[in-house]
Order: C-alpha cells, then sequence, then structure tokens
C-alpha cells in the first residue's frame, strides 16, 4: 500500500513536471515565466527526493497504549483522503519509536523493526514493552531483536550509511534537541557521533525548516575523504541545503590541504590575533622625513606631520584597515591639494577641493606614494608578506611570541603556499583588513530597492491561484513553501542557478542557521575564532572525542576550549555505546586510552568471538641492517597480510580493507603494496584496500584494519597515543597488528 502511494506521488510529480516543460521556452509573461521556473525546478526536486526513498520506505511500527499503531519512514506519505499512511521518521509523531526504552516506553506497546527488500517485506523483529497489551493475534506473530546487531555487524561499502531504522535512545537525544545554543556531543570511538549528528541537520532542516532553509546549515568535517565518506548520508536522508567543508576550505577562494605544518601550534594560538593586529599597523608607515610627491611632472612637498597626523585620524576610527584607507587617503589628497596650489602658486577654492583631490588621485605619482603609506590588501597579502619576511615577523611578534616561536613562524620559501592552519589566519585578517565597498554599497542601495519591488511582486504571485495549487503537491513530501523572499532571490539571481549552499560556500561572511563541527576536538583556537563567524547565532553541535586529539593545537578538554569562547552557553550530551569496534579489540583499545586520558572507553555493543592478531617483523640480521631494510622487511610483513586479508574478504562486495601507517613509512608501503590505495587519492575509498595516516583515518571505518609500526604511530607526534587510540578503532571486524621489535607497552598483552 505504501508502495502504491509512493507510485501515485511519483506519478503526479513526473505530470507536473512535463505539463510545466510542456507551458514552453523562454516566452510569456514575467509571471508566467516565473512559475513555470519555481514550478519546474521544485518538481525536479521532489521528484529526486521520492527517488532516493524508494530503498527501505518504511522501516518501522510503533503500537501505543490507546492501539494506535503508526508505521515510520523515510518520508511521510498521505492517502487520496489525505490521511496520513507513512510519517516521516523526523516527525514528532516518530519520536516513541526511536526514544522508548524498556525502563521508560513513552506509552508505546510494542516497536516493530521492518526489513525489506526491494518492495518485499523479508522481515520483522520486535520489542515488546507491555506484553499484556497486545492483542492475541499480535503476541502470535511477535519476533525476536537483532535489527540493530544485523546493521553493525554488516560489512562495510566505504561510504557511510544512514541508520534512521535503528537510531537508539541516546542518540535520539542527540538529534532531537532543540535548535538554539552550543550543543557537545561526547562519545568514544563509534559511538555514533558522526551519523548522529548528520542526523541531526536533517531533523533540524526538517523541523526549522523556514529559518534554516535560507540560511543553511555547515557540517565542517576534518578531511576530503571524510566529506567523501559522510556526503552521501544527507541526501539520502533528503536533505540538500547543506554545505560540507574542511576547515581548509572556509576561505572561499583557498583551498588548503596540507595539515603538517611545523608551526600549526604557535599558528592555532590565539595570541595571533595581536600579531596579525601589529601586521596590519606595520603597513601603515609614516616616513622619517618630509618627502616630494611627483603629480604629473609637479613635485609636490609633504610633510611628514601631515601623513602621522592623516594615520593617527584613520587609527582613531577604529574601522578596518581598508575601509579606514578613505579618510587617511583623503586627509593627504587635501593636503597635496593645498601644497600643490602654494607651489604652482594658484588660489584654492574650498569649493574646487573635491575636484581636485580626484584629479591628484588619478596620477600613478600620488596613487603609488599614498598606497606605500596606506595600501589596499588582501588577506594574502598580509600574511604572505608577514610569514615571508623574518624582520616583519620581529616586528609584528616581537612582544607577543619568543624567538624560537618567531623563527618557527618563518617560511621565506613559498609564504603563500596556504597550510590548514594558514586558514584561520587568512579569515583573521580578512576581519582585520575589511573592505572598503562604498563604491558596491550606492549599487546595493539600488539593488535593494529593485529587489524590494521584486518582493511586493512575488508576494502577489504567491497569493495567485496557480502557486497556492503547488502548495497542496508540495506539502504532501513535507517540503517547505517558498516564501516571498526566496521567490524575489530566486527572480534576482536569474533562476535557479543559486541555491542557499552555493550562495553560502562562496560568501565569507554568510552567517548560518546552524553549524555542526565534526572532529571537534582538532580545532585551534583561531580555527574556532573563524568559525564562530560563521554562525553568529551561535546555534551548533559540535561532535567529536577529547580522547582523540591528534593536533596539538587542539582540545583537551571542552570545557578549556569552549569556556574562554561562548562562555557557559554550552551543554553536553554523551554517548556511551560502541556500534563499530567488537569488544575483543576495545579490550585493547582501553589500555591505550588509560595510558593517557580519564576518559571511559565506550561499551562494545557485540564481541566477534576472535582477538586481535599480531605479526612480527622478522629482524633484519647481520652486519649492514639498514633502517632502509628495516622498512623493507616490514612492508613485505605488510603485503602479505594485506593479500591474506583480501583473500579473506573475497571481493569488495564483502568488505573493505584500510592499512594505517605513521606518516614516515607510507612512501614505502605504496612501493610495496600497490592494492592498497594512498588516502589522499579520490578513489582510495572505493578500492578494496586503502593505505592511510592517521589523520586520513579518522573517523572513517573498515572491516578490517591493519595497524602498521604502533611504535612509530606513538612515536610521531607528542599526541601519539590518541593517534593510535584512533588507529585500532576503526576496524568493525578484524585488526591485525603488523611490529617490529618489541610491541608498545599497551599493547603488549598481544604478545600472549
Ligand atoms: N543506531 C545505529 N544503528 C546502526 N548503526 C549505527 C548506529 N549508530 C552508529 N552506528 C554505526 O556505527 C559506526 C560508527 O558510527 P560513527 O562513525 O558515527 O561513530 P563516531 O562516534 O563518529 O566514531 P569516531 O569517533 O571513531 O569517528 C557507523 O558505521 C555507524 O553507521
Amino acid at each position: 500500500m505504501l508502495y502504491g502511494l509512493l507510485d501515485q506521488a511519483r506519478e503526479r510529480s513526473v505530470r507536473e513536471l512535463s505539463s510545466v516543460r510542456a507551458q514552453g521556452g523562454p516566452g510569456g509573461t514575467h509571471q508566467a515565466r516565473l512559475e513555470r521556473d519555481i514550478s519546474a525546478s521544485e518538481q525536479a526536486r521532489r521528484l529526486a527526493q521520492l527517488d532516493r526513498t524508494e530503498r527501505g520506505l518504511c522501516f518501522g511500527r510503533t503500537d501505543d497504549e490507546k492501539q494506535a499503531t503508526l508505521y515510520i519512514g523515510r518520508i511521510g506519505l498521505r492517502d487520496d483522503n489525505y490521511e496520513l499512511k507513512l510519517i516521516d521518521w523526523r516527525a514528532p509523531a516518530a519520536r516513541p519509536f526511536y526514544a522508548a526504552t524498556p525502563r521508560n516506553p513513552v506509552g508505546l506497546v510494542r516497536r516493530r523493526h521492518i526489513y525489506t527488500r526491494r518492495r518485499q517485506v523479508t522481515g520483522v523483529d520486535d520489542e515488546v514493552f507491555d506484553l499484556d497489551k497486545l492483542s492475541d493475534e499480535d503476541r502470535s506473530t511477535l519476533s525476536g531483536e537483532a535489527a540493530l546487531i544485523a546493521a553493525v555487524s554488516s560489512a562495510r561499502t566505504g561510504r557511510m550509511a544512514d541508520v534512521v531504522a535503528t537510531i537508539q535512545a541516546e542518540q535520539d537525544r542527540v538529534i532531537r534537541a532543540d535548535l538554539p545554543g552550543v550543543l557537545v556531543v561526547q562519545g568514544g570511538p563509534g559511538t555514533g557521533k558522526t551519523v548522529a549528528a548528520l542526523h541531526r541537520a536533517a531533523y533540524l532542516l526538517y523541523t526549522h525548516r523556514r529559518i534554516l532553509e535560507r540560511r543553511g546549515v555547515l557540517v565542517i568535517g576534518p578531511n576530503a575523504t571524510f566529506l567523501r565518506y559522510i556526503g552521501q548520508v544527507l541526501p539520502s536522508l533528503g536533505e540538500t541545503d547543506v554545505v560540507l567543508h574542511t576547515l581548509g576550505d572556509l576561505f572561499p577562494g583557498v583551498h588548503a590541504t596540507d595539515t603538517r605544518d611545523p608551526a600549526a601550534v604557535i599558528k592555532g594560538d590565539e595570541r595571533m590575533v595581536r600579531v596579525l593586529q601589529q601586521a596590519v599597523r606595520d603597513r601603515q608607515t609614516v616616513p622619517k622625513q618630509d618627502v616630494t610627491v611627483n603629480a604629473d611632472g609637479v613635485e609636490i612637498p609633504l610633510r611628514r606631520e601631515a601623513i602621522l597626523r592623516a594615520r593617527d585620524r584613520a587609527r582613531s576610527t577604529r574601522r578596518p584597515h581598508n575601509v579606514a584607507r578613505r579618510l587617511f587617503v583623503t586627509e593627504l589628497l587635501t593636503e597635496l591639494a593645498r601644497s600643490e596650489a602654494k607651489v604652482l602658486n594658484r588660489p584654492l577654492d574650498e569649493e574646487d577641493l573635491p575636484d581636485v583631490r580626484a584629479r591628484l588621485w588619478d596620477t600613478n605619482g600620488v596613487n603609488a606614494a599614498l598606497d606605500a603609506f596606506w595600501p589596499l590588501l588582501t588577506p594574502e597579502m598580509l600574511l604572505s608578506a608577514l610569514l615571508g619576511s623574518r624582520q616583519a615577523i620581529r616586528s609584528a611578534a616581537g612582544s607577543v611570541l619568543d624567538h624560537p616561536e618567531r623563527e618557527r613562524l618563518t617560511r621565506t620559501a613559498h609564504p603563500s603556499r596556504w597550510t590548514v592552519a594558514d586558514v584561520p589566519l587568512l579569515d583573521e585578517a580578512a576581519e582585520l583588513l575589511g573592505v572598503d565597498d562604498s563604491a558596491q554599497k550606492a549599487a546595493r542601495r539600488a539593488a535593494e530597492r529593485a529587489r524590494r519591488a521584486e518582493q511586493e511582486y512575488a508576494q502577489e504571485v504567491i497569493d495567485s491561484a496557480i502557486v497556492q495549487g503547488m502548495e497542496v503537491s508540495m506539502t504532501v513530501g513535507q517540503l517547505g513553501m517558498l516564501d516571498a523572499e526566496q521567490l524575489s532571490d530566486w527572480n534576482t539571481t536569474g533562476g535557479v542557478a543559486f541555491s542557499t549552499a552555493e550562495r553560502a560556500a562562496a560568501d565569507r561572511t554568510w552567517a548560518y542557521g546552524h553549524v555542526i563541527i565534526d572532529e571537534a576536538q582538532e580545532l585551534s583556537g583561531m580555527a574556532w575564532r573563524m568559525v564562530l563567524r560563521r554562525n553568529p547565532a551561535r546555534s551548533m553541535t559540535v561532535v567529536g572525542d577529547v580522547a582523540q586529539t591528534g593536533s596539538p593545537a587542539g582540545a583537551t578538554s571542552w570545557k578549556e576550549m569552549l569556556n574562554p569562547l561562548v562562555g557557559r552557553r554550552w551543554r553536553e550530551e554523551r554517548l556511551t555505546v560502541n556500534y563499530r569496534t567488537p569488544a575483543e579489540i576495545m579490550a585493547v583499545a582501553a589500555a591505550v586510552l588509560a595510558t593517557v586520558s580519564d576518559e571511559r572507553p565506550p561499551e562494545s555493543v557485540r564481541s566477534e568471538g576472535v582477538g586481535p592478531r599480531v605479526i612480527r617483523v622478522p629482524s633484519a640480521s647481520g652486519a649492514g641492517a639498514d633502517a632502509g631494510q628495516g622498512a623493507q622487511a616490514l612492508a613485505a610483513c605488510v603485503a602479505e597480510a594485506v593479500r591474506a586479508d583480501l583473500a579473506e574478504i573475497g571481493g569488495p562486495d564483502n568488505g573493505r580493507l584500510a592499512v594505517i601507517a605513521p606518516d614516515a613509512v607510507i612512501g614505502v608501503l605504496a612501493a610495496a603494496v600497490p592494492e592498497a590505495i594512498p588516502g589522499d587519492q579520490p578513489e582510495s575509498l572505493d578500492s578494496a584496500a586503502a593505505l592511510l595516516t592517521v589523520s586520513q583515518a579518522k573517523g572513517l571505518e573498515f572491516d578490517r584494519v591493519i595497524v602498521t609500526d604502533p611504535s612509530g604511530i606513538l612515536s610521531q607526534s607528542q599526541n601519539g597515543a590518541h593517534d593510535l587510540y584512533v588507529a585500532i578503532t576503526r576496524a568493525t571486524h578484524r585488526l591485525t597488528v603488523v611490529h617490529e621489535g618489541d610491541l608498545p607497552a599497551p599493547l603488549a598483552t598481544l604478545d600472549a
């Protein structure tokens, strides 16, 4: 019956789409074109949404104490009488399906999971909260619990899948938490933080569509591989107004991927705000004595005193550098106009001043001279000039950073080859520099007037019968209605080309309605400042695990990181159950965790009955055995282990494998194990085996994992133990450890 309704909804959309298209090309009145564009785009979007719900359309059923039965699914569906037959998983009525526990069944008598393959029901799985209240017939069809275990044990595909059918009560609390404020979701590896955060995005867009569709939701992940890994979850949940970014591409126009910046800790330190402020001031220069400026062949004297006064005045406005520059330039042009009149022995009327200033400004000599005192700067210019010069760093950071810190910051070669740690600095610089947009502002005011006229017109369109007809068809699938503002945006941007997501991604100052930050423990103080600028409303979901922090600039506690930034306006939810890693592997991970953190390891939801496997590399013996040979021997062992694992997995449809290794041996391993595709290649996730550094493996999971050289992982950074904890907790089934020499102490039990 439900698939029948889905087909009907689809047919309706196809019909409407073709009838809209049949109305012809670009002709007709302005109003007709507008209506056609909107209608076609909405119908296409609706169709895409309906197509995505084909698999597992309905996955749940609830029976409550009042004998009401509801079916829960990926979208809401109504029959011809407008009766709701399938409840969207995000609707309030679906909540008991997720929230009920044996202790607090929230009015439910039974929760049923429904399994389907294509359009066939293949099984059901019941949880009964009150057997007495079930009818005899229902009692006779009861079935056991297995939905979650089946879901978490299944082979991995290289992409994260949605879990709408099996969201657990503690995750549901996170997903449906209120929109305002900062929600921190702390949980160990595999507790579903990422999956819960993405479902939260879908839930928020559904529940607060009016606000969020216009402002968009920003999801920040640790790297491009991770974004690819989670990229399909949201579309499958039916959401498109979401922008996915890494920290490296939050500054429009820059795509930084390099995370290995020796100065990352200093660049992440909030003291850099003062360094950048001073770097900007250092660019506002005053010569040591009076100068002359050449204006079309006339040498005009300019007093040092006047430059100093103009600078002080411009600074005292406290406007950003490029904005205050207008005042500086105007002051000095006035000074030059007077000085020129004196040189040429000509009178100067006050009312002629604006014209004279404009003429002087148009001469190359004046322009260049004033630019040298107070240049127009881009963030990129400011930062590359700073990082590329020891002298500039000394001047800007002399009182803030000590000598070794300043030395580490200096990058005389390729100062504008941006690393991820540079991006928050560029963003900070953009704030300090500002944009002199007085010319654009005038244009914008004119555009705004035009826009208001459009808006009034669009309101009339909404009120018209045709668009009211659309409303009926759209609300069937819970598509939000367009408001007058959206309609006019649509019109002024020339049609459907710019979605909220596209406009937001291109605009550094875009204020998102909600921001979700995954692996948030990795953010430095400067990175937080950049992210907070994207969300002045402070409506955020901060997801992470302070026990997995790899970056030395990252967080060791949420309190220390967040209190200075948002005060006490944050609350914490904890996730405690591990859905990924079997108990046998988690026991090893727990021993590693205990060496560095008081955080409790999460409880595994299942065990495999098989412990981790250990392979010891035969020692390279004899005189002349060196580090190179050691690495070759290690690589040979890993190659053998990879081939054995791949043979056991028996094809990419049955699961995935990852080799996780210290950064230093990735090159050797890439040569020795060509089956494993390095993580910096986009196809890595789609291959049967991936070769990853720990930072590339963050947030990902694989059926089998070969952790290579644990001692190397431990010693490669000051957060090595956190890295080893991350590496060990990526496996959903089997873990193999390949090592040379003795195992590091926390793994010693594996030798037994
Ligand atoms: N309720 C659930 N039903 C089915 N599978 C789940 C559920 N919750 C989590 N999982 C699965 O558990 C695995 C781990 O989830 P996820 O990656 O979100 O964990 P995480 O807490 O972000 O881990 P990490 O901190 O290691 O990145 C995923 O495969 C996810 O689909």
